[in-house]
């Protein structure tokens, strides 16, 4: 296997008493977007800090594709961008100028194409010259995602980029992730809308109380946690359930209307149930089924469902 991009091995953080993060570990593969998702205090932004130098861990090993950064706490450094989920830049600086430092600060040279290139991509080219303390909230908020880029980092921590920003800053972020993650850049990201975990992410990993609590493919956590709900309509009322939807355990809907079957894996596949109800001679006028979203996977995850067999 490939170096990973980044491995935490028994990473811990102690405050005080209070423990922010129990023995994580982790490996990051290259290229890969990572969600890392979970409830408020669970030590997702503990985590990445301690990554990125802002948080001091209390034990275990970091390393950045495979270098550990207790023997080498800068250079591999110089390869991680992070998107703060707090806006924090000089307002005395035009855009142009606070990405030129920022390249400085990473050790690149200042490159005006690299940062035409990244205000394009982020639709701020408009507001190069533009004062940061002139710029709106939205338009800080891509200049705060274009600092962490401008360096072309090969591994960048997206801590709740979204938050507050509106549908067209989150669909040009949505898009630049998968074209850097095309490109082979590592992105792990924390958000709160699962909708953009499920939209974008290969792996998820979850995290609760400072525990990484399962860390999945996406589409297999889906499947496996996820259920799919089949809503079958009858042209005629029914006056009760009938055998087939006894057999199945199916539901039917007060005014006899409706019978939904919920499909989980390794129950009968709802195919089954259509042709038995065919067989009866039930008169079906439409079928819709829904399919659980990131969101309903987190809630049972996190209220401890067991797991299901793969
Ligand atoms: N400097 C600190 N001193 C003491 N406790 C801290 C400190 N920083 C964070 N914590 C605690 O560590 C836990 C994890 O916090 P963290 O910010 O990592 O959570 P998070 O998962 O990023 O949450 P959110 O989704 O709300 O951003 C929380 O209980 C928090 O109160």
């Amino acid at each position: 296997m490939s170096v990973p991009a980044l491995e935490l091995q028994g990473l811990s953080k102690r405050y005080g008493e209070f423990t922010a993060l129990h023995t994580v570990d982790l490996a990051i593969r290259p290229g890969e977007i990572f969600a890392l998702l979970g409830p408020n205090g669970a030590g997702k932004t503990t985590m990445i800090g301690s990554v990125c130098g802002l948080v001091k861990k209390s034990s275990g090993s970091i390393r950045v594709f495979g270098k550990d950064l207790d023997q080498d706490p800068v250079g591999p450094r110089y390869d991680i961008g992070l998107v703060p989920q707090e806006i924090n830049f000089d307002p005395f600086f035009t855009v142009a100028e606070s990405l030129r430092i920022q390249m400085g600060f990473y050790g690149r040279p200042a490159n005006d194409a690299r940062i035409d290139e990244v205000l394009t991509a982020l639709n701020l080219h408009a507001k190069k010259d533009a004062y940061t303390r002139a710029l709106s909230g939205g338009m800080k908020r891509r200049l705060l995602i274009a600092k962490a880029l401008v360096h072309k980092p090969r591994l960048v921590f997206l801590d709740e980029p979204t938050a507050g920003v509106d549908v067209e800053l989150r669909r040009d972020l949505w898009t630049y992730v998968r074209k850097l993650a095309s490109e082979g850049t590592t992105i792990v990201l924390t958000t709160h809308y699962l909708e953009e975990a499920e939209e974008l992410a290969d792996r998820v990993g979850i995290i609760n109380e400072g525990r990484l609590l399962m860390v999945e493919d996406k589409a297999t956590l889906l499947r496996r946690f996820g259920e799919r709900r089949v809503i079958i309509t009858f042209e005629q009322p029914q006056p009760g359930l009938s055998e087939a939807g006894k057999r199945f355990a199916a539901r039917l809907s007060e005014d006899g209307r409706t019978l939904t079957y919920v499909e989980r894996d390794g129950c009968a596949p709802s195919g089954e149930l259509l042709r038995a109800l065919y067989a009866e001679g039930q008169l079906i006028s439409d079928v819709e089924t829904r399919r659980s979203r990131m969101e309903d996977v987190l809630i049972e995850i996190l209220r401890g469902r067991p797991q299901q067999a793969a």
